[in-house]
């Protein structure tokens, strides 16, 4: 029997080892989409305890949580920071199974040398010694990002948002990590949100652009598009958790706009016209600057209405949802496209069904110059588990080039988060291993060690071209 997550954890084989531990392990860690704040990077955020660590955003804790019967209280309420850390302890033994359990120990083992399992007998000692180190030195936001060797943070945020601390983070030339803004436009683009006209009078502001028609509305998000450029952003993140295509002439969007800036509600014929439009608008906006586009697609948000009202969104109220995306996704696709302005673009499904659909679809639109220029996303959310990798690698080798994915993101809001690319990179390994081991693949440890390092960290510095971020090779491509 294996010992619990020991230094060959996921590696069942000796190909997985060599390559995890002779080639993976090492490599730096780029985090192209994750929810971190600039500011706490910026301001090196000290943690007064684990648990404002471990639990103060952390919504896939916060489910489990809930699933084992922990009172809200006691997740996001009043309780102290200690009865908050004792129901997460008292939690952890439940979620055997659940990548948590082993996220959790992984952040134990790696950031405070604990290699005990966390369980209520367990959780004062824990406690104690995990913020003994925790509260010290080294431990604030910038190290531990330090520490976990990344080089490349990619935030999310809003296109009126200051940047305030992404360009100062730009000036700190003594801190070695990139920290660069994701434009995040879903406030623009869902036009029949009650916040949507209170959200354009920011963008008025933020781009000191009157907006009173949609043409001034497209010059106005391209001025922070250009902003977010010139202080490092080169990747834009769209949540579609519809994915809609309905052609229309900027005539029409134009009349459509002017409608809901008057106060109405729109059609969804309307509204699906509306958003085709300025999402193809905005993708070409991003191909001209070289910019990757991110698609999240497939998510069912703020399911609970009375929790949602009582704590918003992200609080783990979400779910997969099944809409068919196949077609309007092509659509948009094939419309920048045919007007030569299909920019870099990576897409997740939070539908696991969607998986082989998005993997045949990337293909419809590489190329030939850049190496993975559409991209399969790596495992979102629900599907960021073991199985969910393993489908997503499975389906991606199956119909594309595993050897061209750009590989993992934390997609987190703790600093805690990066052991998740060991994890990835285990379960990497591992696939490529049984690969060998079955007489798939030939054992060419220099060619697979090459991919796996690509697919750890190379794919991706290649992919985004981040500002300042040097280190890593291409991989090689054999004559
Ligand atoms: O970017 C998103 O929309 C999601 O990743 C969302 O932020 C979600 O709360 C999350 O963090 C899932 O990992």
């Amino acid at each position: 029997m294996e010992k619990f997550m020991n230094e060959n954890f996921l590696l069942k084989n000796e190909t997985a080892i060599s390559l995890f531990h002779d080639y993976a392990k090492e490599m730096p860690i780029i985090d192209y989409h994750c929810h971190l704040s600039p500011k706490e990077i910026y301001e090196n955020k000290k943690f007064k305890n684990i648990t404002e660590a471990w639990l103060y955003g952390d919504h896939y804790k916060w489910r489990a949580m809930r699933a084992n019967g922990i009172p809200e209280e006691y997740i996001t309420g009043n309780a102290s920071d200690y009865e908050k850390f004792l129901a997460w302890a008292k939690t952890v033994p439940m979620t055997i199974g659940n990548p948590l359990y082993n996220w959790t120990h992984l952040e134990l083992q790696r950031f405070f040398g604990i290699y005990e399992t966390l369980n209520e007998q367990s959780a004062p000692g824990i406690w104690e010694k995990a913020n003994a180190l925790i509260t010290g030195e080294g431990f604030g936001a910038r190290d531990l990002i330090v520490k976990s060797n990344v080089k490349v943070v990619c935030t999310t945020d809003d296109p009126t948002d200051s940047l305030e601390y992404h360009q100062l983070l730009k000036k700190d030339e003594d801190y070695p990590v990139s920290v660069v803004p994701g434009f995040r436009p879903d406030k623009g683009l869902e036009i029949n949100r009650d916040e949507f006209l209170e959200w354009v009078g920011k963008l008025e502001q933020a781009s000191q652009v009157k907006i009173e028609n949609y043409k001034d509305y497209l010059a106005a998000l391209e001025v922070r598009v250009q902003f977010f450029h010139l202080v490092g952003g080169v990747v834009s993140d769209h949540a579609l958790d519809s994915m809609v295509y309905e052609e229309a002439t900027f005539d029409e969007v134009q009349l459509i706009f002017a409608e809901r800036l008057t106060g109405s509600k729109l059609s969804l014929e309307a509204e699906k016209k509306f958003k085709t439009f300025t999402l193809i608008h905005l993708g070409k906006l991003y191909a001209d600057l070289g910019w990757a586009m991110q698609f999240h697609i497939n998510a069912h948000r703020n399911n609970n209405t009375n929790m949602f009202k009582r704590l918003g969104p992200d609080t783990g109220y979400d779910s997969i949802n099944d809409d068919q995306i196949a077609k309007p996704l092509v659509s948009i696709l094939d419309s920048l496209e045919q007007a030569g302005m299909l920019p870099k673009t990576i897409i997740y499904s939070l539908n696991p069904t969607d998986n082989y659909v998005i993997a045949s679809i990337i293909n419809s639109f590489q190329d030939g110059k850049t190496p993975g220029k559409i991209q399969f996303g790596t495992a979102w959310w629900f599907n960021d588990t073991k199985e969910g990798m393993l489908e997503q690698m499975k389906a991606l080798s199956n119909v594309g080039l595993f050897s061209r994915f750009i590989g993992m993101l934390t997609d987190s809001r703790s600093f805690l988060s990066y052991t998740r690319h060991e994890y990835f990179r285990r379960i990497v390994c591992n696939l490529i291993g049984e690969w060998v081991e079955n007489g798939e693949v030939p054992k060419d440890m220099e060619l697979l060690g090459g991919i796996v390092q690509a697919i750890a960290y190379n794919n991706a510095k290649e992919y985004f071209q981040f500002q300042g971020v040097t280190e890593g090779t291409p991989i090689s491509t054999r004559s």
